[in-house]
């Protein structure tokens, strides 16, 4: 057997549960593979740069987009365009196109701050003209939009949603849109209306005025309800266990991740530090990759990270054979790294930490800080999460030793993560130091962890703009009928109930194979190929119908069989057919369901459709 094989099977022997309890086998191998790969011919390291022909060639796609009608994807070219930009003009005709399409989307406040920055850049003087003729229109539909919301300027909200602080320097100053307003006691009027964002209060915070966990944080773990605890067993790992009973709606986890990233394909659509929407971009003034939805995004990215990642970033985009998948695991891997090591400037204390973390022989208590917490911030609790090393496949640990050795090649050659940028000649040495090694085995630990316990980060219903690890919501097991549902605020991910829970029952979440869309055999597929284990959720053992079959067939339906209980939810359905939102009637009819029915029920689908949408619509 050659050496690397040795070397993966002792890792997979190492047979911990967790992320601890397997340092020097991981050590050991990622050495291995970096020691070979800094001997072998290192590819091209050709870097991805700010230049205006590139800029001028998605400006051009741009306008072909809106030439076709197409406003939202012209948006998006003109972001690309604008991140490209290198000189002043080429930025300024690109925001001034963006305000185009953001103008007939009417997207007037963002339109009129692109027009302020792109005359800001020196928008070309003999084509000013036209420019000012928007932003007046602009200001107009700004006007119009908010009569029509029947809005006082003086009534616009200051929500949690308007970040005084975080409003880009272009959205403070408006210089030259101030000049457009003659006026003075208009021109303050018609500042505030466009600067003041109007607040975007998700319905259940106007109900609920505040996220708060049911029952209160608990001690052991304060992401998660008092009413739950961390366990153990065998055959579920570590999961959660609920001590009281919780009703649908209940928030049961809250929680920030401890870390995050976007997506390749929502580069020039999503903020790249908060994941948020954005039509007024603004691009990092070092790579074209990345762009904010504020300056305050911008200045926070920088020293959380992207002043390391950013040149790494440059060479990733351009590297031959990596392909969407390897950019996206390296991507987190390496923030991943970033934020445990403090950005690099915590290492030792790091392995000292482990160290500690390493002698706890215990399954369930594994990752607790000396506090005996579980808690999202930190890095040994982050470190502890589920590995699967001993069941997955030797082609996949070896691919993931590749892909870490190739992680930390890169951080010593084009960041100062170890001190300075070293040059391919240095490379030998550096891979030798402790440090190094160190930092190779978390980035290694961290493919396996981060591929067992992402989640999707989606401010949108159905739009997945980045990937976060959310330390306390990857206890959660899985089932492809769980109890709870997941939805966002920021980047802070809710979890509540979707029906009634009783104590004892153990919370589920669902991966992403949900028995409503998908068959029971490619459920249990899916599982075993990313998850490792064989799906035994009640609606695998019953073989529950999709929802499409049970809407259909009218699986398990009250209508015609069960008179009292049609007639207790009459009430309940009359005021939901007048307001979809009423989201005391969605309670007490899965109240009622869930205590005389069993799924699965048409009726309760209804119910748990209408229970999502008051969290989830728009
Ligand atoms: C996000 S972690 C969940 C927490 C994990 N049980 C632990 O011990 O840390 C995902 C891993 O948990 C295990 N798992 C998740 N759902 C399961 C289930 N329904 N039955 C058995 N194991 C499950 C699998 O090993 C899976 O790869």
């Amino acid at each position: 057997m050659d050496l690397a094989k040795e070397l993966i099977m002792a890792v997979k022997r190492s047979n911990s549960h967790g992320g601890y309890g397997l340092q020097k086998e991981c050590e050991a191998l990622v050495e291995h593979v970096l020691n070979n790969m800094v001997k072998s011919q290192l590819p091209l390291m050709d870097a991805d740069t700010k230049n205006d022909e590139d800029s001028a060639i998605f400006r051009e796609e741009g306008n072909q987009c809106f030439v076709s009608g197409d406003d939202e994807e012209a948006i998006e070219k003109y972001s690309m365009s604008l991140a490209y930009a290198k000189s002043r003009e080429s930025k300024s005709l690109a925001l001034a196109n963006r305000s185009a399409a953001l103008y007939r989307k009417q997207l007037f406040r963002e339109c009129l701050i692109d027009i302020d920055a792109a005359l800001d850049f020196g928008y070309p003087e003999e084509k000013r003209k036209k420019l000012k003729e928007r932003a007046e229109k602009a200001l107009e539909g700004l006007k119009q939009l908010y009569q029509m919301k029947d809005l006082n300027m003086n009534d616009l909200p200051a929500s949690k949603d308007f970040k005084t602080a975080e409003m880009t320097k272009d959205e403070k100053n408006l210089t030259f849109i101030k000049e457009l307003i003659d006026k003075e006691d208009a021109a303050t009027d018609e500042m505030e209306l466009i600067s003041k964002k109007p607040a975007n209060v998700p319905r259940y915070l106007a109900d609920e005025n505040d996220l708060k966990l049911a029952n209160g944080p608990s001690d052991e773990a304060p992401s998660i309800s008092d009413g739950i605890k961390i366990a153990y067993s065998e055959k579920y790992g570590r999961h959660l266990i609920a001590t009281k009973p919780f009703e649908p709606g209940d928030i049961l986890l809250l929680e920030k991740p401890y870390a995050n990233v976007i997506y390749r394909e929502k580069y020039y659509t999503h903020c790249h530090y908060c994941l948020a929407r954005s039509y007024n971009l603004i691009p990092c003034p070092h790579c074209p990759l990345s762009l904010y939805c504020s300056e305050n995004c911008r200045t926070l990215a920088w020293s959380k990270g992207h002043e390391i990642e950013c040149p790494i970033q440059t060479v990733l985009s351009k590297l031959l054979n990596l392909d969407k998948d390897k950019i996206r695991i390296l991507t987190k891997i390496i923030r991943l790294l970033l934020v445990s090591t403090e950005y690099g400037t915590a290492i030792d204390k790091l392995r000292k930490d482990s160290l500690i973390a390493e002698k706890n022989p215990d399954n369930r208590t594994a990752g607790f800080t000396d506090e005996g917490v579980f808690e999202s911030s930190s890095s040994r609790s982050a470190l502890s999460l589920a590995t699967n090393l001993a069941v997955r496949p030797l082609m996949e640990i070896s691919a993931f030793a590749c892909i870490s050795a190739l992680a930390i090649i890169l951080l010593a050659k084009e960041s100062k993560l170890f001190g300075k940028k070293y040059n391919p000649k240095q490379l030998k040495d550096v891979v030798n130091r402790n440090d190094v090694k160190y930092c190779a085995s978390l980035v290694f630990r961290n493919c396996v962890i981060v591929s067992s316990n992402s989640f999707s980060v989606q401010q949108e219903p159905g739009v997945k703009a980045g990937s976060g690890l959310y330390v306390a919501g990857s206890l959660m097991n899985h089932a492809c009928s769980p109890n709870t549902f997941r939805h966002f605020d920021g980047l802070t991910m809710i979890t509540r109930a979707l029906e009634p829970i009783k104590a004892g029952d153990q919370i589920f979440t669902c991966y992403g194979g949900g028995y409503q869309y998908m068959s029971r055999g490619e459920r249990k597929k899916k599982m075993m190929d990313e998850y490792f284990f064989d799906c035994q959720c009640q609606s695998c053992v019953e073989n529950w119908p999709t929802y499409q079959e049970i809407l259909r067939n009218h699986v398990g339906s009250i209508a015609k069989t069960n008179k009292d209980l049609v007639e207790k939810l009459k009430p309940f359905r009359q005021r939901l057919l007048e307001n979809k939102y009423d989201i005391g009637a969605v309670k007490n009819v899965l109240k009622i369901l869930y205590a005389e029915v069993k799924m699965p029920c048409e009726e309760i689908v209804h119910a748990i459709q209408y229970l999502k949408s008051y969290y989830l619509d728009p």
